[in-house]
């Protein structure tokens, strides 16, 4: 299917790992590709200033990969800072019993890695794949007592988040107001979190770019972060 072309009216949200970035084994060492934040704020300036990279990342880890010029939203969309604006993640933490649960989990498997992001917590499993169902059944267990979190599978990842963290709930607070509110939004993502986010730009009349494999409910899809660079600087 011939993807959309981006136009002056549209609103681009644009996930981070997996979309912009391709997948690597370290988290804390990925970047945009060369260009690319560069490429980023001139197209944010085509559009009126309506382009967010929107991400499951702490706001505050977000904000070091991500030129400053751009709306970036992190933690599922817990926290959003403006271009110009210095992130700040919202105060709060998860609450104390699961994250020493969690902690306990990661105890018990050697490899994983419990990445703490305020209310958020991601446990990483890449370097123990064959350990995944049992972890997710632990995590299950464990979350059964705190009914405000939901778990959410990523790309080998388990990530517990409370249910406001919620992308499709964040683009439409983004839809609500300058310079957002009247654009037709299109979100890009390649992930579990991201169908949330697609599912709220076709409701209200936008569209959405599923990157990878995977049931999507995205209309459209590419290949890969090459592809996702490939189209933002040629469909136009
Ligand atoms: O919403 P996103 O921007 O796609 O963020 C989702 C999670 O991305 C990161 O983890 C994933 O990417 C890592 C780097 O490629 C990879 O090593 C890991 O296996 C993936 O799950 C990030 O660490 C998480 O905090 C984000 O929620």
């Amino acid at each position: 299917m011939t993807l959309p072309s981006l136009s002056p009216d549209h609103a681009l949200f644009l996930d981070f790992d997996g979309t912009l970035t391709d997948i690597q084994d370290d988290p804390d060492t990925v970047a945009l590709p060369q260009g690319g934040a560069e490429a980023l704020v001139a197209l944010s300036a085509r559009i009126g200033g309506a382009l967010a990279v929107i991400s499951g990342r702490d706001v505050m880890d977000l904000q070091t990969r991500v030129p400053q010029e751009l709306w970036r939203i992190g933690g599922h969309g817990l926290d959003v800072a403006s271009p110009g604006e210095t992130a700040k993640r919202h105060e709060g933490s998860a609450p104390y019993d699961l994250l020493n649960g969690v902690r306990g989990i990661e105890a018990r498997h050697p490899g994983s890695r419990l990445e703490e992001k305020g209310r958020v917590l991601a446990f990483h499993y890449r370097q123990i794949p064959e350990h995944a169902d049992h972890i997710e059944g632990e995590l299950r267990r464990l979350l059964s007592d705190f009914p405000s979190y939901r778990l959410q599978s990523g790309k080998m990842v388990f990530e517990a988040k409370p249910s406001e963290a919620n992308k499709g709930a964040a683009l439409a607070r983004m839809m609500s107001a300058p310079p957002f509110e009247g654009r037709t939004p299109i979100m890009v993502g390649d992930d579990a979190t991201d169908e949330d986010a697609m599912k709220t730009a076709l409701e209200i009349g936008g569209t959405a770019i599923k990157v990878g494999a995977g049931e999507t409910v995205a209309p459209y899809r590419m290949d890969d972060p090459q592809a996702v660079w490939s189209w933002l600087s040629e469909k136009w």
